[in-house]
């Protein structure tokens, strides 16, 4: 079942399969629509809600100013030829759950859904959404057999939201003149820099003393459960959606942002084999380049760390590597 506008003006316009139509994913359509940068096929396994969805979205068109479709199906037929894919299918945690909870649940559906989108899409830029983070990244990587500058996961940029958030609030200070860092998996051991996290342009340790920082720290990487906790009923979207539509944005127009983003690593920051948040520039090839930033000892020991924490959850997946394309 598809819900398909038939009377639509005929004009090319990119199109973004949103994988998932549940809060992240629903939210991230109606971001991506009423930024009028795409049409937006939003595809679920559950009969009725992409397509309510879409229709609903469809409705605010006239009055959020926009002309792009947005299609609800459970078919991936109608997901062909996509220019993004992102993968936001999957249980979200509960309070007292960890992310790496998720990851034997969330890895038959990552891979199943990452398999059945690129046989539709070859052609497309995939961004994983669901957690855990970065070993989803990994195996849809896996899954899809896509070269590497074409996949990669979302968190650092919601994660240095989360930090702009904290440092703005307690400089009082508007957010959009705050520039912050994060690199790492997407998880208690994410890696804050805030060496490289600024006031327009001056360095937040010029501004808030060493304790003042590690608070906001230690918020930013309780950042995910903090929300949790507070919901109870699921995990943030808001911001979420709006970190993954900055990448596609970023993708869709070639806008060659440098942003922090879950990518394959090839010896950048001395790691190999393994998707991590390192700052990229993002454009209509993907991944453009890595860029390295130079890191204090303690810096690398804690990127090291997180890449330690992913392998271990990659190895728990192992069985289902089996059949896979790469
Ligand atoms: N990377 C990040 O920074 C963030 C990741 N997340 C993750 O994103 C995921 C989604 O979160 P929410 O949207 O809040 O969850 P949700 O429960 O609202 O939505 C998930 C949707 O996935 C659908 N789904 C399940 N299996 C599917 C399949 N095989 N094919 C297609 N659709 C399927 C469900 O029917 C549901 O509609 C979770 O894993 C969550 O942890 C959430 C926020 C931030
Ligand atoms: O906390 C969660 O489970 C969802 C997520 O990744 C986030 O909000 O950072």
């Amino acid at each position: 079942m598809s819900y398909s506008p038939s009377s639509e003006i005929l004009c090319h316009s990119p199109r973004v399969t949103v994988i998932g139509a549940g809060r992240v994913g629903s939210t991230l359509a109606q971001r991506i629509a009423e930024k009028n940068l795409a049409d937006v096929v939003l595809l679920d396994i559950i009969e009725g809600i992409p397509q309510g969805l879409a229709l609903d979205l469809m409705e605010a068109r006239g009055m959020e100013l926009h002309h792009r479709k947005i299609i609800g199906t459970n078919n991936y037929t109608d997901t062909s030829n996509s220019d993004v894919v992102v993968i936001t299918a999957g249980f979200p945690r509960k309070p007292g759950m960890s992310r790496d909870d998720l990851l034997l649940m969330n890895a038959k559906i990552v891979v199943e859904s990452a398999t059945k989108a690129i046989a539709y899409s070859p052609n497309a830029i995939y961004v994983i959404v669901t957690n855990p983070l970065d070993v989803m990244t990994y195996l849809a990587w896996k899954a899809t057999g896509l070269p590497c500058d074409r996949i990669m996961g979302m968190a650092g940029v919601l994660d240095s939201a989360r930090f702009q958030t904290f440092i703005a609030m307690e400089l009082g200070v508007c957010p959009s003149d705050v520039n912050a860092m994060v690199l790492g998996s997407h998880g208690d051991l994410m890696v804050p820099l805030p060496r490289y996290s600024t006031v327009n342009g001056i360095p937040i340790t010029e501004l808030l003393d060493e304790a003042t920082i590690e608070r906001l720290v230690e918020r930013t990487r309780n950042g995910g459960a903090e929300i949790v906790q507070l919901m109870q009923t699921g995990s943030a979207f808001f911001a979420p959606a709006s970190s993954t539509c900055v990448m596609v944005e970023s993708i869709l127009q070639n806008q060659l942002r440098l942003l922090p983003v879950a990518a394959y690593l090839q010896g950048e920051y001395g790691l190999n084999d393994i998707f991590t948040g390192v700052p990229c520039y993002l454009g209509s090839g993907g991944i453009e380049k890595v860029v390295e930033l130079s890191l204090t000892d303690e810096e690398s020991s804690a990127l090291e760390r997180c890449t330690q924490a992913i392998r271990k959850n990659i190895e728990k997946t192992q069985e289902m590597f089996a059949g896979a394309r790469r």
